[in-house]
């Protein structure tokens, strides 16, 4: 497998997409080859499942669903789309991955966290992020970010059925992705994204380039 796959984590409204988006346009301008997708969805079917997951009429949903609804969306993503991009030799930017199940699932809805992992390495069939950037923000920083994007922003993107949930819920989370980084020193950058969008990007794109050179002399 001779491409790169970077995911971007972190709460509902950390800023995630921002920084991916800033990181593509740095890649592609160095002329990289860069596919740019996001989980749940990514695929036509996974996009249908995300329909799913994250629509508030469904709040009966049951976590055991929700735990194979996240891992059947990633199944059909990595087999149909990433794995085959890797081989080709692309750089993969994804918005969340394996670690967002372990983060909302297991620490933020208490789903016993080796089944999720279990599950997940089942749905991706082993696939780990080389890279992976945590945008860490205080769960009020994040939740205005949010309600100004659903309104105050001018857009009319309400929140969905995740980000709907309780502040105790996102603590839980922010907690668990703090946990992921420390587990994973070798592949977890955590950066502070409680700062402007432009200073972030500098930061991710630092450890990004030293990333390509290691993996140009390997
Ligand atoms: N560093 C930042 N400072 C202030 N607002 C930001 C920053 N980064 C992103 N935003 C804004 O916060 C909202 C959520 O950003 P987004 O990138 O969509 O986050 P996520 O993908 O993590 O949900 C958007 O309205 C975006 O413009
Ligand atoms: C991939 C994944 C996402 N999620 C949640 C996180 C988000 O609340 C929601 C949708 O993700 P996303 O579209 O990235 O939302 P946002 O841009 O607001 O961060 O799904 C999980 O709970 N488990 C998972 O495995």
């Amino acid at each position: 497998m001779n491409g790169i796959f970077i995911t971007f984590e972190g709460p509902d409204g950390a800023g995630k997409t921002t920084q991916l988006q800033k990181l593509a346009q740095e890649l592609k301008k160095l002329g990289h080859d860069v596919l740019v997708t996001r989980e749940p969805g990514g695929t036509s079917i996974s996009d249908k499942i995300r329909g799913i997951i994250l629509d508030p009429v469904n709040a009966e949903m049951v976590d055991q669903a929700e735990v194979l609804l996240y891992a059947a969306s990633r199944a059909q993503h990595v087999h149909e789309k990433i794995l085959p991009a890797l081989k080709a030799g692309r750089i993969v930017l994804c918005d969340r991955f394996i670690d967002a199940s372990v983060a909302y699932q297991s620490y933020g809805l208490g789903v016993d966290i080796d089944t999720v992992k279990s599950i997940s390495k089942f749905a991706s069939s082993g696939l780990q992020a080389t890279r992976t950037y945590i945008m860490d923000v205080p769960v009020e920083v994040s939740m205005q970010r949010l309600n100004h994007r659903a309104g105050g922003g001018g857009s009319d993107q309400q929140l969905d059925r995740i980000e709907q949930k309780n502040v105790d819920y996102h603590s839980r989370v922010r907690a668990g992705f703090h946990q992921i980084a420390e587990d994973h020193p070798e592949r977890v950058r955590m950066i502070d994204a409680n700062r402007a969008a432009e200073l972030i990007a500098e930061d991710v794109w630092l450890d990004c380039r030293q990333l390509l050179e290691e993996h140009i002399s390997v």
